[in-house]
This record gives C-alpha cells, structure tokens and sequence, in this order.
C-alpha cells in the first residue's frame, strides 16, 4: 500500500461479528488489517489451474506469456487446500473453458471473441484450433498436482469472473459461505475479476499472494495487490493462512 494510506491500516481484526469464544472462530494476519472467519463460513477458491494456464505447452505459454512462477504457485495452492481440508475449509476449483465446439466462447458478436488471447492464438495459428480450453481436452483440464478430492467442488466457467453465468454464487450460498480465500492463476484477469464481483456481492474476501500468479509481470501482480487490497478485500500469504486454519478456537 502506498504510504501514504498507512494510516488507513489497523490491527484490530475486521469481518462478520463473531464471538471471541466461537470454536470455529480464526484470525487470519492481513492487508491491511487481519480478518477474522470461521472454518464452516469460508471457502478457498482455486481459481483455474489448470494446463492451459500453469503447464509449459498449455495456452498461456504457447500465447507468449511467462509461467516459470507458476511451479511454485502449484506448490503453495497445495499447502493451501491441504491446511483447508484438514481445517474443515471447503475448496472450490474454478474450471474456465468452453464446449468443444466453443459456442460458448462466443461468435464475433461477444467481446470474448475479440479479446479471448486463446481465441486469437488460435485463429492466427490453425494448426492450434480445437487445443485451448476446449473441455474434455489436456489444456481444460486441472494440473495433475492439484487433482480435486471427494469433499471439493469444481465449478465451470465461461468468461474471467467466476460469479458470471455460472453456479459459484448458488453452490457457496447454499453452504452459507461468506468468506473467501483466493488462490490461482492469473492475478489480474480471473482471481482479480471473480474478487470484484464477490465484494459486489457481499463476500469477504482475502487473496493469498504468493499462491497466484500474473500475466503480464511484477508490476501487474503489484497493481492487483494493491487494489484488492485498498478496495476489495484484504491480502495475506499461505503460510498465515495455514496457521491460522489449523489455530485452536479464537487463536491466530
Ligand atoms: N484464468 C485467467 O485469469 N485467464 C486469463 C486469461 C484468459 O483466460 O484468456
């Protein structure tokens, strides 16, 4: 955060009223305070790590973008959803991609179509047609380290925000989710696209830094930082949230 907005940090935890002897209760050290949730009301969302966007040969490597960061993201998402399990913490997996035919991605009609960076790889190279986040395919699906279990849940999407056209807002309501934790890949399309739209609809919610990754350099993941940290939510690391998910009741 720029400096001078330093007085606009606290450390005085912040998030829904919950009561200091509550079990369930964790307090989680952030940006730019820490957050207070309990292990039945949170959710780590896994945002789309899959080959295409993790995996050297999958769409973002071949588009031209760097993922040599993205090994040690896949490392630290498994800490993260491991600690989450262990702690009674739902996963959910974000899933993004389209038929195989990509009616979903959408004709020239949708502004996906011009911007989509796997659609126009693939338009200028034809040999590459049909490989990009079509489902069912090798760059669609979840890297192999991050294989969901039984207790997870996996939610398909269509377009960078996970909350637009698909069943995340349902599926975490149902289970009376209100906080979120964000991992994935990228910072600063949709980990910072479905972060937006989850403060529109009222959930708290933290990023865990070193546990994404962006496309287009430091100073993008520095600028994704800041504004979910001054405007969206709140920003943290795995090793804080590890501790704190497996503290004892009200302990960080
Ligand atoms: N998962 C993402 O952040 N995706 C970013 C770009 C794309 O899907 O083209």
């Amino acid at each position: 955060m720029q400096e001078k907005n330093r007085t606009l940090t606290s450390n005085t935890p912040v998030g829904l009223p919950y009561a200091d002897g509550d079990p369930l209760r964790r307090v989680l050290p952030a940006r730019p305070e820490p957050v207070t949730f309990r292990t039945d009301d949170t959710a780590v969302i896994v945002v789309d790590m899959q080959n295409a966007y993790a995996s050297l040969d999958g769409y973002v490597d071949k588009a031209g973008f760097d993922i040599s960061g993205a090994q040690g993201v896949i490392a630290n998402i498994q800490r993260t959803v491991d600690a989450a399990r262990a702690a009674g913490i739902q996963v959910v997996f974000l899933q993004n991609g389209w038929d195989a035919r990509y009616v979903e991605a959408g004709g020239p009609g949708s502004p996906n179509w011009h911007k989509s960076n796997a659609l126009k790889t693939m338009r200028a190279r034809p040999e590459l047609h049909g490989r990009f986040l079509a489902k069912g395919g090798w760059d669609y699906a979840l890297v192999d380290a991050l294989a969901p279990q039984q207790a997870d849940i996996v939610v398909p999407k269509t377009r960078y925000s996970g909350f637009f056209n698909s069943t995340l807002d349902s599926t975490l309501r149902a289970r009376g989710i209100r906080n979120l934790v964000f991992t994935g890949i990228a910072t600063n399309v949709c980990v910072e696209s479905s972060i937006r739209d989850a403060f529109h609809l009222e959930y708290f919610c933290v990023m865990l830094e070193d546990a994404t990754h962006e496309l287009g350099g430091p100073a993008i993941q520095a600028a994704s930082v800041y504004n979910v940290e001054t405007f969206f939510g709140w920003v943290s690391s795995v090793e804080a949230f590890c501790l704190a998910a497996a503290a004892g009741a009200g302990k960080a």
